[in-house]
């Protein structure tokens, strides 16, 4: 089994202890009940400019299966509001347990604490997920190719729109970046994290980014160690950058994520 398919078994798993609790109608209704969507499209729309900068994504993880424990976190919502005062444009939540430590209750926590659109961050593969982050907040889901056929990948990502949200689909190939325009996604995730080894190659981005059309907001995902690696994308095309592990092992979170943003406005 790879890594992906190890951990969507796990997600399964979990998802079925979550569906026993809480059934299907219950959490259609919760969604359908969810204060309006915010809009994550426009937040990361306008790629690089000299009053924004690249824009950030800025992710709460506290653990990973490349790195193990990360950061302890104890209160992700005073994490956000950092982020958000930071600039950031979209904060990404974890939730998925057992290899990353979140939590839908982590959503909430941040839900209630900042106005920017948040990202549900975990392996989406059913309709009740979608549901399920729409209810506890989420603006935006992520959708990994890889992780489903076609079919799937077209429903989850018009039921994600149909309640207002908005996808990151993200993408490893040349090939999943065009089954991603062909579902029509509007934002597409280029991750350089190979999902077999782990292994990061931000030199992946440039080379996977000419598949892309102009017209998606394009989003650069994992690797960022420094400023230089934020101006790197963004010379590359990337309109957005999601970044974890280098804020969150920082001592302030919140002053490296300013001088990635200020780093990505001077590189001309
Ligand atoms: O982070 C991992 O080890 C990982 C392993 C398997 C599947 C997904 C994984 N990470 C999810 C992500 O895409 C990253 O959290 C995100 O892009 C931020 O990456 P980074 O800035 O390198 O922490």
């Amino acid at each position: 089994m790879s890594v992906l398919e190890e951990i969507i078994a796990g997600v399964r798993e979990d998802l079925d202890a979550r569906r026993a609790r809480v059934p299907d109608a219950q959490i259609v209704r919760r969604a359908e009940q969810a204060p309006a969507a915010r809009d994550a499209l426009a937040a990361l729309q306008g790629g690089r400019d000299d009053v924004a900068g690249v824009r950030v994504i800025a992710e709460i993880k506290r653990s990973s299966p490349s790195q193990g424990e990360l950061a302890g976190i104890s209160d992700p919502a005073a994490l956000a509001r950092e982020y958000e005062r930071a600039g950031a444009s979209v904060v990404s939540v974890l939730t998925e347990s057992r290899r990353f430590n979140g939590s839908l209750e982590d959503l909430d926590a941040v839900r209630a604490a900042v106005d920017t659109p948040l990202l549900r961050k975990d392996f989406i593969v059913e309709e009740y997920q979608v549901h399920e982050a729409r209810a506890h907040g989420a603006d935006l889901i992520l959708l990994i190719v890889a992780a489903m056929d076609d079919a799937r990948l077209r429903g989850l990502l018009h039921l994600t729109e149909s309640l207002g949200m908005h996808a990151l689909v993200e993408a490893h190939t040349p090939d999943q970046i065009d089954r991603a325009v062909a579902a029509g996604a509007q934002i597409i995730g280029v991750n350089v994290r190979n999902l077999k080894t782990l292994d990061v190659d931000p030199d992946r981005y440039e080379a996977l980014a000419a598949h892309l059309p102009d017209d998606v907001v394009r989003v650069a995902e994992s690797g960022v160690q420094s400023a230089a690696q934020v101006r790197q994308y963004a010379r590359a095309g990337a309109d957005a950058v999601l970044i974890g592990e280098a804020l969150v092992r920082h001592a302030d979170p919140a002053e490296t994520l300013r001088g990635f943003r200020i780093a990505s406005r001077r590189s001309g």
